[in-house]
């Protein structure tokens, strides 16, 4: 299960930025290049353990949770929302701020509004600042998130959004020092 994943995860390189030791994959980076039997790999997988049919729209947050979530996307029908690092100034445009452990920033929804049922996809989750605001910003709005679905998880951020009443399901989890990457876990295993 998830073979794909799991090896390239394992061979990704880590670099510092600051003191976060920073891992590089084509998922989370798009770098050296995405292999599309990969993101098929991953939306296969995210298609037996979320149920498309209850949800409105796909959201993702710019840029690295695209790939996956256009994945899903064109498999289900689904549209898209990206949340974007850029205002657009639209009516109805909600603005929320994104810290991670290596960036801070802001961040704005549009095409989103009460009553709609959504999933969220992204590539990683590390400290979860990003998923914890999003989230926030979301149920304000009187958006219903059905499942957060991370590509690779690391870290206990996951911890902070499981707080906020949503339990997010995590492909891989892995530890990051500075020598590489190491798989804890899969989900569904144990
Ligand atoms: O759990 P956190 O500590 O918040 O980190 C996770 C976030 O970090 C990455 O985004 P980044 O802002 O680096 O942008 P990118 O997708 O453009 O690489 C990733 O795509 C998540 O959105
Ligand atoms: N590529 C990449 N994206 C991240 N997002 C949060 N942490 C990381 C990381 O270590 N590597």
């Amino acid at each position: 299960m998830l073979e794909r994943l799991k090896s390239s995860l394992i061979n990704s390189p880590v670099i510092k930025r600051g003191e976060y030791n920073y891992f590089i994959h084509p998922i989370s980076d798009g770098v050296p290049s995405i292999d599309p039997r990969l993101v098929e790999e991953i939306a296969d997988f995210i298609l037996t353990i979320t149920d498309m049919e209850e949800v409105d729209t796909v959201v993702t947050i710019e840029a690295m949770g695209i790939p996956v979530a256009i994945a899903l996307s064109l498999k289900t029908g689904v549209p898209l929302t990206i949340i974007r690092k850029r205002p657009y100034y639209l009516e109805g445009e909600v603005e929320l701020s994104q810290s991670t452990g290596y960036s801070k920033g802001v961040l704005y929804i549009n095409g989103l509004k009460k009553g709609d049922r959504v999933i969220i996809v992204d590539d990683v989750i590390s400290t979860g600042g990003t998923l914890v605001a999003l989230i926030k910003a979301l149920k304000n709005m009187g958006v219903e998130v059905v499942d957060v679905i991370s590509v690779i998880g690391r870290g206990t951020g996951y911890l902070q959004i499981k707080e906020h009443g949503v339990e997010p399901k995590i492909l891989v989890t892995i530890d990051v020092g500075e020598k590489g990457v190491e798989i804890k876990n899969v989900f569904g295993d144990k």
